[in-house]
């Protein structure tokens, strides 16, 4: 395969399919591999690059001014600092102006270099956008060269040789190693980050790949939280005394995830604890339960998706981020849906008929996006308080 490059290009996307897309390259030199998803949201490119649950994926803003804010170390999602635990590449249309915030510690590029992502604008993202919509999240890989050399033949073999998600367990390398304490409260204005101060509801986090926000999500709730790594036995769990525990979202496909996620999931189930489940989470739990999961064509990612919450019939706008989904119509006896996407009708949220277990597709937590549905971490700290009354 032969493909002319313009001049002055330096960077591209090339799919699986030989498609070429040429631009300006940004970031990091060289060359990521993923599955190509767009996302919608108009604000919080840097939450949305550093959301673990990105990872092994590329994400390309629909949004054309990406990077004009330029980054903060507040805004950071993934736990600690490693950039193989998020976003793998980012493509936008228009080339970063330099940074223009009150917030800004650094230059988007800088960033991008810092972190080793590679970066690309200039191209049609619309067009891109549309061929996803379409035809699904293609497999592809992004380069940057600023002398514009690029083997497009090996990048496209490549790309087309990458097996994809499906059947890919990147929890187990997005989790912690080890277990932590997490104090931070949600930011506010104008002090920032502060600790909390509560402490009345003990929760356990399971970290798949945690965001940050959900963390600070539960200290709002007033909860003393513990992460704890994917593969912690329900037994350590039960052993910290937890209130409640939370089943992160996470990379990867869950099904490929829930090997040994699965059995301890149920053991928690079983326990009679409240637990909560967020995206990838909210997938696992479902598995749990004996549902199943399938793959979307061009998933949910964005800030701006309509959900409903069956229970209360009202309408919340949500931030996504999800290439699977559970399946409905595989949902057993007992285990009831409790929200649904306004946008295609899959599945956004199941709870147990009679135990405080329940799980939502979406982003709560936003960071970014709106906070419609930071309610459900007080029903979370409801179901704690109600548990802990029964015990009493
Ligand atoms: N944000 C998440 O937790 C994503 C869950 C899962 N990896 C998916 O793509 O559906």
């Amino acid at each position: 395969m032969t493909t002319e490059l313009l001049k002055g290009v330096t960077g591209v996307l090339v799919l699986a399919d030989g498609t070429v897309y040429q631009g300006i390259g940004h970031g990091a030199s060289g060359s990521a591999l993923g599955e190509v998803c767009f996302n919608t949201a108009m604000t919080g490119y840097q939450e949305i690059l550093t959301d673990p649950s990105y990872m092994d994926q590329i994400v390309a803003f629909t949004f054309p001014h990406v990077g004009n804010v330029g980054v903060n170390p507040d805004d950071v999602e993934q736990l600690g600092n490693d950039p193989t635990r998020a976003a793998k590449g980012a493509i936008f249309r228009d080339a970063p102006t330099p940074p223009a915030n009150w917030r800004s510690t650094m230059s988007f590029n800088d960033w991008l270099v810092s972190r080793g992502v590679v970066a690309l604008s200039g191209i049609d993202t619309r067009a891109l956008t549309k061929r996803i919509r379409e035809h699904g999240m293609p497999h592809g890989v992004i380069a940057h060269d600023p002398n514009g050399n690029f083997d497009i033949a090996a990048l496209q073999k490549q790309a087309a040789e990458w097996a994809g998600l499906v059947g890919l367990d990147l929890a187990i390398k997005a989790t912690s190693a080890q277990s932590s304490d997490y104090t931070t409260d949600l930011w506010q204005w104008p002090e920032g980050y502060k600790d909390g101060t509560r402490h009345e509801h003990n929760v356990v986090v399971i970290d798949y790949g945690v965001k940050q926000n959900i963390l600070r999500a539960l200290i709002g709730i007033g909860a003393k939280v513990k992460i704890v790594p994917a593969e912690t036995k329900a037994e350590d769990i039960l052993a910290l005394k937890p209130d409640g525990v939370l089943l992160s979202n996470g990379p990867g496909d869950p099904a490929a995830t829930g090997a040994y996620a699965v059995p301890e999931i149920q053991k928690l189930v079983q326990s009679g604890k409240p637990v909560f489940g967020i995206c990838l989470g909210h997938q696992m739990l479902a598995l749990a339960l004996g549902a199943k999961t399938v793959k979307m064509d061009q998933g949910h990612h964005g800030a701006n998706h309509p959900v409903k919450d069956i229970t209360t019939d009202k309408v919340e706008i949500v931030s996504m981020n999800h290439g699977f989904a559970v399946d409905r119509e595989s949902l057993p006896a007992g285990v009831v849906e409790t929200h649904v996407s306004l946008f295609d009708n899959t599945n956004c949220g199941i709870a147990l008929a009679n135990q405080p277990v329940f799980s939502v597709q979406h982003h709560p937590e936003a960071s970014p996006g709106p906070v419609d549905s930071l309610y459900l971490f007080e029903r979370f700290a409801g179901y704690m308080k109600d548990a802990k009354a029964v015990v009493a």
